[in-house]
Parts: structure tokens; sequence; C-alpha cells
């Protein structure tokens, strides 16, 4: 969270704006790391049922026509074939490391993990998906420092050992990093 901070501190600034929509192509690590929890913590456990129209192979699997396909978004995500340390929360791994040049999408179309899905099928607003994204976290971050309730000691991001969700409701406290006249009145 403080190296995204960072970033947007570093691309936006603190003075004079909030993140635009025009930053999105600078805040590779903000990308990265909802890239990240998309891929840890998908919304839902499976994509929709899709039926193969043809005889195919998918990833080395031979689909009969007429097979019903199911990805697992949480097994594909979390599959350590794929991923080192795949539980482990780390945006870097989908940064390339060459600086600049290092453009970070929330898009994959080798479904690695499933964030809009890929094909005819697939998300039809994955432009719009990513904006929404990146400027909701980023704007989070820019907007306010986010600290532990009451008096807890960290926040607690346990997952329920039974669904996707967190065991318990999120709860941080925040406060403002931003001059008062940047914030919208409402
Ligand atoms: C972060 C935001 C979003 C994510 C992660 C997301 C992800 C997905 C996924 C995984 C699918 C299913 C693909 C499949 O069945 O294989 C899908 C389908 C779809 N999404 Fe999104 N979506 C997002 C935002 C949106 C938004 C904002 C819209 C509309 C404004 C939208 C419209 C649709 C539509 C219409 C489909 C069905 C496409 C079809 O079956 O042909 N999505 N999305």
């Amino acid at each position: 969270m403080a190296k995204a901070t960072k970033e947007i501190d570093l691309v936006v600034g603190k003075e004079n704006r909030m993140v635009q929509e025009s930053d999105i192509d600078k805040l590779n690590y903000v990308k990265a790391c909802a890239r990240e929890a998309f891929r840890l913590h998908p919304l839902l456990p499976f994509n929709a049922p899709h039926v193969a129209t043809q005889d195919t192979i998918v990833g080395g699997y031979f689909i009969p026509k007429g097979s019903s396909a199911l990805l697992s978004r949480y097994g594909l995500g979390r599959n350590p074939k794929t991923w080192t340390n795949s539980l482990k929360f780390d945006p870097e791994r989908h940064l390339k490391g060459d600086g600049d040049n290092d453009e970070v999408v929330l898009t994959e179309h080798d479904l690695r993990f499933v964030s809009f899905s890929t094909g005819r099928r697939g998300c039809i607003a994955a432009m719009l998906g990513t904006c929404m994204t990146t400027m909701l976290l980023a704007r989070l971050l820019q907007c306010f420092a986010w600290s532990p309730t009451g008096n807890a000691k960290f926040v607690d991001l346990t997952e329920a050992d039974d669904q996707l969700s967190l065991a318990t409701p999120l709860k941080a406290f925040p406060v403002t990093r931003l001059t008062p006249d940047l914030y919208p009145v409402i």
C-alpha cells in the first residue's frame, strides 16, 4: 500500500489535483496491486459456464463438442504450477522490471487467472472496468491514509474458511491526506 501511494504521489502529487483517468497509464504499481487482488481474490469461484460448439484443445486438454466448460477462478489464480508463492500477495510479480516501459494491464488473455476472461464471451467492458478499478483504488490511496480502527493493532484481512470473502467485515479508519479544498463537497 505504501509503495502504491508513493507511486501516486510521484505521478500525480498531493497538492493540486486528484488522480484522473489520464494518469492510469502511469500508475503501473497501482494496477499491479489490482491485478494481484483479482488473481488472489476473485469475486466468484467460477466463471459463467460455456458450451464448446466444436471439438477443441485448450491448454492440452481435449474438450469434445457439446461439453460444458467451467473455469475455477480460485483454482487458476492460486495454481502453484503457474504462480510462485501462489498464496502471497505480491504485486511485483506483474511488473516486468523494465521501469517506464513496464505497462501493466488488468486483462489476462492467457487465462492464468480470470479477470475479464477472454474470447467471444469475455467482458465487453474491460477498458471501463480497468478504469473504474484503478481510479477507485488510486483515489482511496491518494485521498486517505488508512489505519486499524479502535484498539486494533492491524486491519484484519483473514479469509473466511468456507467462502471467498473476509472472515469478518473490513474495518479501516481513513484520515485525509490532501488539502481540504481538493475534496468534493457533497
Ligand atoms: C472490474 C470490473 C469488471 C470485471 C472484473 C468484469 C469481468 C467479467 C467477466 C469475468 C465476464 C464473463 C466472461 C465469461 O463468461 O467468460 C464478464 C462478462 C460481461 N461483462 Fe464484465 N466485468 C467488469 C465490468 C463490467 C462493466 C462495467 C460492464 C458494463 C458496463 C460489463 C459488462 C459485461 C457484459 C455485458 C458481459 C457479458 C459478455 C457476454 O457474455 O458476451 N462488465 N465480465
